[in-house]
């Protein structure tokens, strides 16, 4: 014991028991469309995808005593305090028998990140990074179409305001560690998801996934 190495590792050993997880972080603005090529990677690449923002939903509709909290949250762009977020990730995780991982919506500022990095110990294999104009989102999120209450062009300005001030410096954090890998997100899904493709194959190549 003694170095802060060792505390991180006792701590995560805690959390997630014995547990040893391969995790993407895949972040981008808000409608970057993060979710709908999730869904492709999973079906190509063995991964379970954890969606922040679909866990914190889940949690408004069972009743939590959070559930309004998250709820007001949600509808005004905020981020919702990180120990909420992260339980429910925790919580994911482990209930999971996969011990592969792409964590959508996470780590979205600098709070987010660190208290995940402190509590669990993971650290991402690399963070996938959707980049795409905020013209182009505001469009995908004006025809979503999920009935969600912050896909209204109010809640959608504070969420881009959100993701420059806050989400934004932690791409950046993980972009002074040589960890992101950008995909240009504004081509058409297929397109979007051969350049994916290109990264999770030679992942795959090397056995780390
Ligand atoms: N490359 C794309 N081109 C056009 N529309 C897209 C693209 N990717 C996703 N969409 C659509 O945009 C909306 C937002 O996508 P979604 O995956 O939910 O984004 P995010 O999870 O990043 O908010 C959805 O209606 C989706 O079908
Ligand atoms: N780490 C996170 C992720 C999402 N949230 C909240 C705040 C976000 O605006 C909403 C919606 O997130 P979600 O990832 O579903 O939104 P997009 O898919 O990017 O459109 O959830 C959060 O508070 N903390
Ligand atoms: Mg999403």
């Amino acid at each position: 014991m003694g170095s802060a190495t060792e505390a991180t590792k006792d701590i995560s050993e805690n959390l997630l028991g014995d547990k040893k997880v391969t995790v993407v972080f895949v972040l981008g603005g808000p409608g970057s469309g993060k979710g709908t090529q999730c869904a492709n990677i999973v079906e190509h690449y063995g991964f379970t995808h954890l969606s922040a923002g679909d866990l914190l939903r889940a949690e408004i509709k069972s009743g939590s005593e959070n559930g309004t909290m998250i709820q007001n949250m949600i509808k005004e762009g905020k981020i919702v305090p990180s120990e909420v977020t992260i339980k429910l990730l925790q919580t994911a995780i482990l209930e999971n028998g996969n011990d592969k991982f792409l964590i959508d919506g996470f780590p979205r500022n600098e709070e987010n990140r660190a208290a995940f990095e402190r509590v669990t110990g993971i650290v991402p294999e690399f963070v996938l990074f959707f980049d795409c104009s905020e013209e182009e989102m505001e469009r995908r999120l004006l025809g979503r179409n999920q009935g969600r209450v912050d896909d209204n062009i109010e809640t959608i300005k504070k969420r881009f305001k959100v993701f420059v001030e806050s989400s934004l410096p932690v791409v950046e954090h993980y972009e002074s560690l040589g960890k992101v890998k950008r995909i240009d997100a504004a081509k058409p899904i297929p397109e979007v998801f051969e350049d994916i493709k290109v990264i999770f194959s030679s992942l795959a190549s090397k056995g780390t996934a």
